[in-house]
Formats: C-alpha cells, structure tokens, sequence
C-alpha cells in the first residue's frame, strides 16, 4: 500500500501533465466532439423541431401585445371627449392576458421538452457507457480505478446533462432571436450591419482561446473529481475502513481527502471566474457599439450616404435588442467549449476497444457442446505490459482434460496456477499456443455461451449487499425457491440459512461481510450449483477457512463437482489428493503430471511439495 498516499492514476485517466496534453491536442478537434455530440440529439428530431416551433410561437405571441394596444388606440381606446372605452379596455386586457398565459404555458412545454432532451441524451449516453465498459476485458479493471471509472459515469456524463439542456433552449430560443434581429439590422442599413460586426471575429478569436482555458481547468476539476471518487469509495468501503482503523490511519485518510477537496475548491472557482473577464470585456464593447453607430452614421451622412435619423434610432433600437440574446449564445458556446473537455473524457473511454471480443460469425455452444473438455496446447502467456519487460507468467503450458475429469493444479505461490484458471474462460487471450473448450478454440467461441458454461468459485468470494436469495438467483433468475434451497443443501449451508431469523431473506452486507468466511464460501457454491455449468473452476476455495469449515465447504465442493469437469488449485495437498490428475506448476510450466500416489513414488517436486505440508 506504498502507493496509498501518493497521487496514483490509472494510466486511463493519465496525470495532471498528460491531462492538460490531452486537452491541448482536443482543442483543434471541437469540431469532431461538435459532429459527435450532435449525433446524440438525431433520435430526438422530432422533440427538438417541436422546441423550435414552440420558440418561434413564443417569439411571435411577444409581438401581439404591442399591436393589439395599438389597434385598441385605433380603435378609440381613449378618445379626444369623455372617458376611457371601458369595455374595449376590458377586451384588450383580457386579450392579453390571454396571450400571456399561452406564452407561459407555451414556456412551460418547452422547458419540459428540451430538460427531457438533456436528460434523455446523457441517460442514453449512461447505459450506453456502462454496457461498453462491461464488455472490457479483465485487464482494463485491474489496472483502473472503481472510482475512476464510478466517476466518469456518474460525474462527466452527469456534468454534460446540464449543459445539454441549457444548449438546447438556449440555442433555440436566441439563435430566433438573434437572426431576426440581424435580418431587422441588415434591411434597415447594410452599411451599418458592416459597421456593428465589424469586430464579430475579434471576439469570436478571443473566445475560443477563452474555451480552451476553460476546457483545460474543466478536464482537471474533472480528473481531481475522479480522485476524490475514488479516495471516498477506496476509504469508505467496508474494507477500506477495515484497513485504515487497524493502521490507524483514519486522520491522513481524511487529510489526503481533504487535499483533494482544496485542489478541487481551487479548480472550481478557477472556473467559475474564467471567462468572466472576457464577458464584461463583450458586455462594454456591445454597449458601446450604439454611440459608434451614431458616430459613423453622422460620418456617412456627410459623405452623402441615404441614412435617415429614424433609420439610426430604429437600427440602434433592434441592436440593443441583440445584446442579451448574443451573450446568451457567446456563454453557451463557450459552455460547450468547456463541456467539450467532459465529453472527450466520455468518449475516450467510449473509444477504448475491448482486447477480448467475439468474432464474427462466433460458435455458440449447443448442450452437446458443453459437455466440458479443456486442451491447452504449447500456451505462452504474459500479463499486458509484461513481454515488453522480457518476462512471461505461463510458458509451454499443455494439458487435457476429458468431461468429468476432476484434475488439479499445486506449486508455489506465484507459480501461475490462477493464470491458468483465467484463461480458460477468456479473462485474458494467451499470447502464444491455443486452449480448446469442448474442441473450439476458446477465441472461435461466442464469449456469452463459453462463460455460461464455467463455473468458479474463488477464494474471494463476492456478494452483492443484497438478501441471500437475491445473490443465490443471480446465478439463476428464474430458480424457484425449492431449487435454492436445493442448491443450499447440496453446498451445505441450508441450515445455517434457515437459523438466521430471516432465513433466506438475510441481507447479507456489503460485500458478503456479515456472513462468516466459510458461509459465504458456501453460498458461492450453492450459487455456482444453480448455475449448473459443465466445467467447474475452484482457485483455492477453501484455503482461507479453519479446518472444521474447510470440511463442511470441502464436501459442499464435492457435491457440486460431481458429473463435472473439475478444475481445482489448491495449496492444501490434502484436498486434491482424490484428482484424476495433478499438474505441478513451478515458474510457469508445468513440471510434473500424474496422481498424487504415483507423484509421491517419483520423489520429485510434488512429494517435496508434500512434505512441506503438514
Ligand atoms: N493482472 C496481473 N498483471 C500482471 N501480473 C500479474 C497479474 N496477475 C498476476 N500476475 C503475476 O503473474 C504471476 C502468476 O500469478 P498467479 O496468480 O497465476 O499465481 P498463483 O500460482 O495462482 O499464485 P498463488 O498460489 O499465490 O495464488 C505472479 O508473478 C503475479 O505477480
């Protein structure tokens, strides 16, 4: 745990250094995230056209009350003798009012349309992500962390959902405004449109130099809100507490939290005020941008051009009424800027190629199929990363097993026995050699139909927090309750569920941690006999319990092992010596086959390997 209070990152997420690299090369490429992320919003045409007609009704409705004054004063709302027209009054305040509660209404429908757009999209995006990131293979989750990948789910896609939202009404409904705006100014005077958006580029330049400013402090409140994700859920998970209370380390994990929590404090309001500088700078530059109308209009006027005075007041009139609309569409652009540094973090991880996929046209086991034999041939493997330091963990690794057969690994620890285990389901792909299941290549194999037909029960045993009947028919969805308590005798646990005064309807805590070891052990293979697979992997599955344990998980491993190809590492000799076949693994290869009487007669490293044990 040496590494426990340095600033560890997953070589996903990369460092401070690579993330800020990363977002310099992500500038140039706005563009591309722009094409991506509009891509999202295509299932949702018909909503987003409907927000637009609902902008463009609103913009008119806003329209009709100054004309229906006018009309009310055409038709003789006051008249030059005696009072007001009181019911003309009265119609005309009706009437608007009116035309106000249908623009709230119509206000109303559009918020709800473009927050269920936001949301839908980036709810679309979640699962979509979280399927993806099922589909890497083991490697990927053992070298990034839970809390990294837990934050890029729920922070990054969760940030961009606001931004979503926002973008979508407020593009709609100032994008209207500003064109009809423009269109006013432009049929009004060219010559002043010139004028007014003479320094449009200029701003525009600034801005998106502002946008990359900002993308980069997003991308590292970003990473800094990943490592706080993962300190709480490395700290404050049942064996994070276990850990840091018997070191005594509660108070430096709260201070490498509280650490964090200042850089991200920091990088927050680091975000919160760039930007700010650049839109005061455009909010003047707007409001001075009238008086230089006039300016130039009086300069043309002398040069002879046709402007009239009330062409001047009604063109600086619409082009205060540009202002907001155009801040409004300078803050969204410069959101999504920022935003832009949250998608690419969704989308690298989007990018990432699962190393292990199916083929095309992969076999699908058929019941015949899975009757459970395992062939390695000549199997070379090295754990990613390992080959290119001139190491490998498994080397000329050949054996067989027929359905039925119950075989062993034993030898040292890190001798590559678990290695082995992982590859017979495709945890990892060998990287010289083959391994045949039931006579395919295991690559030739649709993934879902190979692991359907593997069982294994490991030394860590893992429970959802969840009641035990949940976790036993999560081997089995449809397992009625006579086939869990079936499978709860076979694995020998039955009675010790039914004394709980919830019986199967015990939760049983985070992780299993209210049940003893050799319980959950047992519910593991109550689990695994439910799932009925037609090969069976146990990874040292009983070496962590007492002896009296070890015997009761012992006959429930030999129940459910029976009519199974049994693959079984053990480190106790004690629970192998039954095996059709021991293999003995010693730095990768295979050193020594055989059963365990005739292994004992050859006096070679299993009989060393014996007498070491008590
Ligand atoms: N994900 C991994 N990445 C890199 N190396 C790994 C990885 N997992 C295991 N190794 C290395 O591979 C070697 C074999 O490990 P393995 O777990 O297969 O040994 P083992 O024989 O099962 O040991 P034990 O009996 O202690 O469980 C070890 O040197 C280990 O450090």
């Amino acid at each position: 745990m040496g590494s426990r209070g340095a600033r560890v990152r997953n070589p996903v997420s990369g460092s401070d250094a690579e993330a800020q690299r990363r977002a310099n090369a992500d500038a140039p490429k706005v563009e591309h995230l722009l094409r991506r992320i509009s891509h999202l919003f295509i299932p949702h045409r018909p909503a987003l056209v409907l927000t637009m007609a609902l902008v463009l009704v609103g913009a008119g409705l806003t329209v009709i009350p100054p004309l229906l004054t006018q009309k009310a004063f055409d038709l003789g709302l006051f008249p030059a003798s005696g009072g007001p027209n009181v019911p003309l009054l009265f119609e005309l305040v009706l009437l608007m009012i009116a035309v106000w509660v249908v623009s709230a209404l119509l206000g109303v429908w559009q918020t709800y349309l473009t927050a269920s757009v936001g949301n839908k999209v980036m709810g679309a995006m979640r699962v979509d992500l979280f399927r993806h990131l099922q589909a890497m293979e083991l490697g990927f989750f053992t070298r990034t962390k839970t809390g990294i990948i837990q934050s890029r789910l729920a922070n990054d896609v969760g940030g961009v959902a606001s931004v979503l939202s926002n973008t979508v009404s407020s593009v709609l409904g100032n994008t209207v405004t500003v064109i009809a705006a423009f269109v006013a100014m432009l049929l009004l005077s060219w010559q002043l449109t010139i004028v007014s958006l003479i320094l449009l580029p200029a701003i525009a330049f600034a801005q998106r130099r502002v946008g990359q400013v900002r993308a980069r402090i997003a991308t590292k409140t970003q990473e800094s809100l990943s490592d706080m994700t993962a300190i709480t859920q490395e700290t404050l998970s049942v064996s994070g507490i276990l850990l840091a209370k018997s070191f005594g380390r509660q108070g430096s994990e709260t201070e490498r939290y509280a650490a964090e929590n200042r850089n991200q404090i920091m990088l927050q309001v680091r975000q919160a005020m760039s930007g700010q500088g650049f839109f005061a700078f455009v909010q003047i530059f707007l409001s001075i941008v009238p008086a230089v109308v006039y300016l130039i209009s009086a300069y043309l006027i002398v040069g002879g051009a046709d402007i009239t005075a009330g062409t001047i007041v009604a063109f600086t009139t619409v082009q205060a009424r540009l202002l907001w609309p155009l801040l409004g569409l300078m803050r969204v652009a410069l959101d999504l800027q920022t935003s832009g540094a949250l998608f690419a973090r969704i989308f690298e991880y989007f990018d990432l190629v699962p190393a292990i996929r199916d083929r095309p046209g992969a076999v699908v086991l058929s019941p015949d199929d899975r009757l459970g034999s395992v062939e390695f041939r000549d199997v070379e493997f090295s754990y990613p990363g390992q080959s290119e330091r001139g190491g490998s963990t498994l080397r000329d690794v050949s054996f067989a097993v027929e359905p039925g057969q119950h075989i062993a690994f034993v030898g040292p620890s890190g001798a590559g026995k678990t290695t082995i285990s992982y590859l017979i389901p495709r945890f990892y792909d060998v990287t010289g050699g083959s391994i045949r299941f039931a006579g395919h290549d295991v690559r030739d194999i649709a993934q879902e139909s190979l692991l359907d037909s593997i069982g294994i029960v490991s030394q860590e045993t893992y429970l959802f927090h969840a009641t035990i009947r949940e976790n036993l028919r999560y081997a089995k969805p449809n397992a009625t309750d006579e086939e869990i308590r079936r499978a709860a005798r076979m694995a020998n646990i039955a009675d010790t569920i039914e004394s709980f005064p919830d019986g199967y309807d015990t939760v049983v805590g985070e992780r299993g941690y209210r049940l003893s070891g050799g319980e959950k052990q047992r519910i593991a293979i109550a689990r695994v006999i439910l799932k009925d697979p037609a090969v069976l992997v146990l990874d040292e599955a009983t070496s962590a319990l007492d002896s009296l344990s070890e015997r009761a998980v012992q006959e429930a491993l030999d129940e459910a092992s029976v009519g199974r190809t049994t693959i079984a590492i053990a480190h106790r000799l004690s629970t192998v010596v039954d095996a059709d076949v021991i293999h003995v693994v010693e730095g990768g290869r295979i050193v020594e086959s055989g059963r365990a009487a005739d292994l004992l007669d050859l006096d070679g490293p299993f009989a060393r390997l014996a007498a070491r044990q008590p």
